[in-house]
Order: structure tokens, then C-alpha cells, then sequence
């Protein structure tokens, strides 16, 4: 995909989870090669977005288009990596097995293990099992799995939760040559610290999308230095204007 064409269209989605709408007209553009940072309170409705891209969130309605085809679509099965923010690797197996296993499911040939253990930097633990890792390793081994075969679109439900600083820099600089080489990526969470990473925010709030900004635009309509702050002055303002 050429980059800058849009990878996610999102126009006017609404969810309804159980008997509460959840999602209420959310509309967006990811642009392909950029990383998108997806932030807001807890329960606002950041995984359930996530999941009607990735089209595994029942009650969808608008459009959600994906790298040219409606969401869900099965031939985006493999163009898709996606980590949700439980572990999705055995715990029986070891990390080099877990992604043999993987790369079989996909169709993405075993040369491609060796580059995406180096990619999260797993090569020490590659024969370790995965019940034996601690919870940032183990979730840097659900990442490898994700990244097997190059996808062209990376979702990553909170990636960077339980990792200390130095491994969330490491992680947020594999994300930017992600991107450099052309893949798209939506990074959910809510440390603010991070969103000033991406390269556009989205933020949401009670199932609304607050802002499609990028960090320095934020900022400057906010009139502030701090991204924390310019959140709680946009909630201010929209409840202001309600
Ligand atoms: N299975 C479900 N049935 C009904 N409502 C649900 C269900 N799962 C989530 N919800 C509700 O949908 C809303 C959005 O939840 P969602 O998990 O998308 O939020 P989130 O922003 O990802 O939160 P967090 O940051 O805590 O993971 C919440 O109010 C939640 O209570």
C-alpha cells in the first residue's frame, strides 16, 4: 500500500455490546505508514474499536474498511497482526516453538522466526517456555507472533504494559521502522508519556472520539506543553460546548 493512502477507513461505527451502544458514530483514517496512537480512559471503548477492525466485534454497524476490503474480510487473514492485551502464546511451548507453530498456521516460512525473536529481543529466551517468562516477556513473545509474515497492519492492544523504559523506548523504535517500511500501526494506550511517540492521536472518551490530532496539533489547540493536560482541557472543552 502506497503510503499516506488510507489503510483504515472508518466512517460513522456504532457498537452495541449487551444492551449499551458502546461505540456512537466514530470516523477516522489510518494513514499507511504512520503509527497511530488510540488513547482514553478505561472502558471508553478503545478494545472494542480495535476489535471491529481487526472484524471480531459482533453489532457493528457504519463502515469499517481495511487495507481496501470490509473488515473481517478473510482475505486479510495474514495481512493482519494483532495482539490483544492477553498473551495469545502457549505456555507449554517454548517462544521458537510457539512461533513454529505460528508461522505453520499462517503459511509464513520458518526463515521468518530468527528476524521477528530479534525484533523483540528474545533471542537469549528462544528455547525458554513460555510459562516460565516474566509477563513483559511473555507479552514480547505474543508481539513476535504478530509480526510473523510482515503484516501490513499492526493493532496493539496496550503493547507496553508491565515493561520497563528502556525495553518500551526499544519497543516504540521497532514501531517507527515498522512503519518506515510501510506497515500501519494502531497502538492503544492510555499512558500519556507514550502518545507524544505517535504520529497521530486518536482519543477517545464514553465511546466518542475526542480528537484525530497529531501530538504537536494537540497541543497547540490545547495551548499547552503537557499531552496530559491538553486531554483534560478537550474533555473541558466538549462538555463546555455540549
Ligand atoms: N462483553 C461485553 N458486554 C457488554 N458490555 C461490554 C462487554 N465488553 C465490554 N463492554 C463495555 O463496553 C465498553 C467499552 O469497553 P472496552 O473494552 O472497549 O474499553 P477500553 O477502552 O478498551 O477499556 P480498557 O482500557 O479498560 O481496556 C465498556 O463500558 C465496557 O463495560
Amino acid at each position: 500500500m502506497m503510503k499516506n493512502a488510507a489503510a483504515v477507513v472508518c466512517r460513522d461505527v456504532v457498537v452495541v455490546r449487551g444492551e449499551r451502544e458502546v461505540l456512537h458514530g466514530v470516523g477516522f483514517d489510518l494513514r499507511a505508514g504512520s503509527v497511530t496512537g488510540l488513547l482514553g480512559p478505561s472502558g471508553c471503548g478503545k478494545t472494542t474499536l480495535i476489535r471491529a477492525i481487526v472484524g471480531l466485534q459482533a453489532k457493528v454497524t457504519g463502515q469499517v474498511e481495511v487495507l481496501g476490503l470490509p473488515a473481517g474480510a478473510p482475505k486479510l487473514r495474514g495481512r493482519i497482526g494483532y495482539v490483544t492485551q492477553e498473551p495469545s502464546v502457549y505456555g507449554d511451548l517454548t517462544v521458537t516453538e510457539n512461533l513454529r507453530f505460528f508461522a505453520a498456521v499462517l503459511g509464513v516460512g520458518s526463515d521468518d522466526i530468527g528476524r521477528v525473536i530479534d525484533a523483540v529481543d528474545l533471542r537469549s529466551h528462544a528455547d525458554v517456555r513460555v510459562d516460565e517468562l516474566s509477563g513483559g516477556e511473555r507479552s514480547r513473545a505474543s508481539l513476535a507472533a504478530a509480526l510473523l509474515g510482515d503484516p501490513e497492519l499492526l493493532v496493539l492492544d496496550e503493547p507496553t504494559v508491565g515493561l520497563d523504559p528502556v525495553l518500551r523506548r526499544d519497543l516504540w523504535e521497532l514501531f517507527h521502522r515498522l512503519a518506515d517500511d510501510g506497515a500501519t500501526l494502531l497502538v492503544s494506550s492510555h499512558v500519556m508519556d507514550e502518545a507524544s511517540r505517535c504520529d497521530r492521536l486518536l482519543l477517545m472518551r464514553d465511546g466518542d472520539l475526542l480528537a484525530d490530532e497529531t501530538p504537536r496539533a494537540l497541543l497547540e489547540s490545547a495551548g499547552t506543553t503537557d499531552l496530559e493536560q491538553a486531554f483534560l482541557i478537550l474533555i473541558e472543552q466538549k462538555a463546555g460546548a455540549r
